[in-house]
């Protein structure tokens, strides 16, 4: 067994590699093959003393000097972080939080409340707040463009274990700038306008599925209908079709839930990035693997047709210089459905929840969409101008940003000065959406509450309550170079539902809803879950 000067020179070596790897941060695997190196000669000294060991004794050491030297390096690294010593030391935050990024983990994977989280330690702090030990949230609208605008993808891009980066895990500014503009024309412009048909089309098959619910009676459950309308949706824009999730009633592949399921493991690997390499080993579960499967078929689909296929995969492999590689392209053909999907699903539950228990809000949808109506058919330039709307959709962004979690950036390796506040190098930091969005500092002192008016002026300026209202605190889209590419036809796609819905059907909530139990069970992993939202959906006489 190893005598007490063997453990104090093995504390003495986890202080000295802790020095060591703050300035060069190991890989998971060099930090095992040196712990292992070290303990192992470390282990060496006790055994010669001791005659008679047997393999299992020696094994036995080996263990408690590694755990020694495990914790000695923990101890350390934990009293630095809290010490006067660490360059964030003059940042307030929760111990735990300074002492390791698993207090992020946890409130994601285990609490589902860090959006919360974040709102009440701003209101304790103030808008610098430490929350991980080299990680500030900065709750000032004024930060946006420093961080979002100047700042390179932090540290949080690289816990994704897959095979290649997508544009939005892509760190290269160059690299990015490149496979960017290809994404632009994909979304945009006149890529846009052609979509129209198709999320027409799909909305037709949604509203026949929602007179059948009607027609019985029966409350709709509006989650499941909107996720398999957005899934086929994004399949017949991204990869000129695939899906036909509304035609069987569910998710035949358990893709949704798995896509789910990986936001959330990527939203907690991100906190945790050195363990990447061990994750990219491990088996995957048969729906990932269908999935991949499914993208690379589209890829290879792509890379074999001679014409220009029009849809969002095509010009994207089509567009970008040089080519993307196979990975390259079956991990975008992923972002296709993963970074579309929920997001605008999630925006138009909010934005149903909270006009379904207002009758006026309904009325007022309903008549300025007729206006837009001309023979059954609505004029979708028209409708994307109508202020009312617009409001409604901006209102659910703010409430509830899909993305409720501000992209990391890192300072780098120069440090940059933030609203007149110096901050360090190598630091991340963030935004907190969430907590923006429902400041009564930016959004008044009803900011927790849906108020669409508050997005019209005319209506704003009658009611002091609304203000302040300052929409550079507004940013669920993100802002700067990563912003969102797909903002436009989120939107498009959103106003065409809703105005579809609201011109078919008179909604409200079904039996027993409970707005207050509802809002309670929001949980953020990255993206939101809640209870589900079902409506009572009655046909309008008038169409
Ligand atoms: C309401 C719906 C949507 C919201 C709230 C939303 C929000 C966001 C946010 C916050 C980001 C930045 C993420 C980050 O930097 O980590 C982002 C990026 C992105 N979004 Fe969206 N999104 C929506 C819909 C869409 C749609 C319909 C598409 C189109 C397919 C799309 C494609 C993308 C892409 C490709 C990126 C990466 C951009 C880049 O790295 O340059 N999004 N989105």
């Amino acid at each position: 067994m190893a005598g007490y000067r063997d453990w104090i020179s093995i504390a003495c070596f986890g202080t000295i590699f802790h020095q060591r790897y703050r300035k060069h941060e190991p890989t998971l695997t060099r930090f095992l093959w040196e712990t292992v190196l070290v303990c192992g000669a470390a282990t060496i000294p006790s055994m010669s003393r001791a005659a008679g060991l047997t393999l299992v004794d020696a094994f036995r050491t080996f263990c408690l000097v590694t755990l020694g030297y495990v914790s000695s390096l923990c101890i350390s690294v934990i009293i630095y972080r809290h010490s006067p010593l660490h360059p964030l030391a003059r940042f307030p935050g929760p111990a735990v939080a300074i002492s390791t990024k698993w207090w992020m983990v946890h409130r994601i994977l285990i609490k589902g409340g860090r959006h919360t989280k974040l709102q009440t330690l701003h209101a304790a702090h103030g808008p610098w707040v430490r929350v991980g030990p080299n990680e500030l949230s900065v709750n000032l609208p004024g930060a946006i463009k420093v961080i979002y605008g100047q700042l390179d993808r932090g540290p949080f891009y690289q816990g994704t274990p897959a095979n290649a980066d997508t544009l939005i895990t892509v760190v290269d500014r160059k690299i990015h700038v490149r496979r960017r503009q290809a994404w632009t024309k994909a979304v945009t412009g006149d890529a846009m306008r052609s979509f129209i048909p198709l999320v027409e089309g799909r909305v037709d098959q949604l509203m026949n599925i929602f007179r059948s619910r009607a027609s019985q009676n029966l409350p709709t459950d509006i989650d499941h209908w909107i996720n398999l309308f957005f899934m086929d949706t994004m399949g017949d824009m991204g990869f000129s079709g695939g899906f036909e999730t509304m035609v069987s009633g569910r998710d035949t592949e358990d893709w949704l839930k798995t896509l789910s399921a990986g936001v959330i493991f990527v939203s907690c690997m991100g906190q945790v990035p050195w363990l990447r390499d061990l994750f990219r080993f491990l088996p995957k579960s048969g729906p990932i693997q269908s999935f991949q499967a499914f993208t690379q078929a589209k890829v290879d689909e792509i890379q074999k047709t001679t014409t220009r296929r029009k849809d969002i995969l095509g010009i994207i492999m089509n567009d970008t210089s040089p080519s993307l590689t196979s990975d390259e392209a079956a991990a975008d053909a992923s972002l296709i459905v993963v970074a579309a999907t929920d997001t605008s699903v999630q925006t138009v539950i909010t934005l149903l929840r909270h006009v379904a228990v207002n009758a006026d809000c309904v009325r007022r949808l309903q008549e300025e969409i007729s206006t837009v109506v001309d023979c059954g058919n609505t004029d979708v330039a028209a409708l994307s101008e109508l202020p009312y709307l617009d409001a409604c959709v901006q209102e659910a962004l703010r409430m509830m940003p899909p993305g409720p979690f501000g992209p990391p950036r890192t300072t780098g390796l120069t440090g940059v000065h933030i609203c007149g506040t110096w901050v360090p190098p190598r630091t991340t930091v963030h935004v907190p959406v969430y907590a923006m969005h429902r400041d009564p500092a930016f959004f008044g002192v009803h900011a927790d509450k849906y108020i669409p008016e508050r997005w019209l002026e005319d209506e704003r300026k009658l009611n002091s309550e609304l203000e302040p209202f300052d929409t550079t605190a507004f940013m669920p889209f993100s802002n700067g170079y990563g912003s969102c590419v797909g903002k436009q036809l989120a939107v498009q796609n959103i106003k065409i539902l809703i105005a579809s819905i609201l011109r078919s059907f008179d909604i409200r909530p079904a039996d027993g809803f409970n707005e207050t139990a509802f809002d309670a069970s929001y949980q953020e992993y990255g993206l939101w879950t809640h209870a589900p939202l079902k409506l009572m959906m009655a046909p309008r006489q008038k169409e």
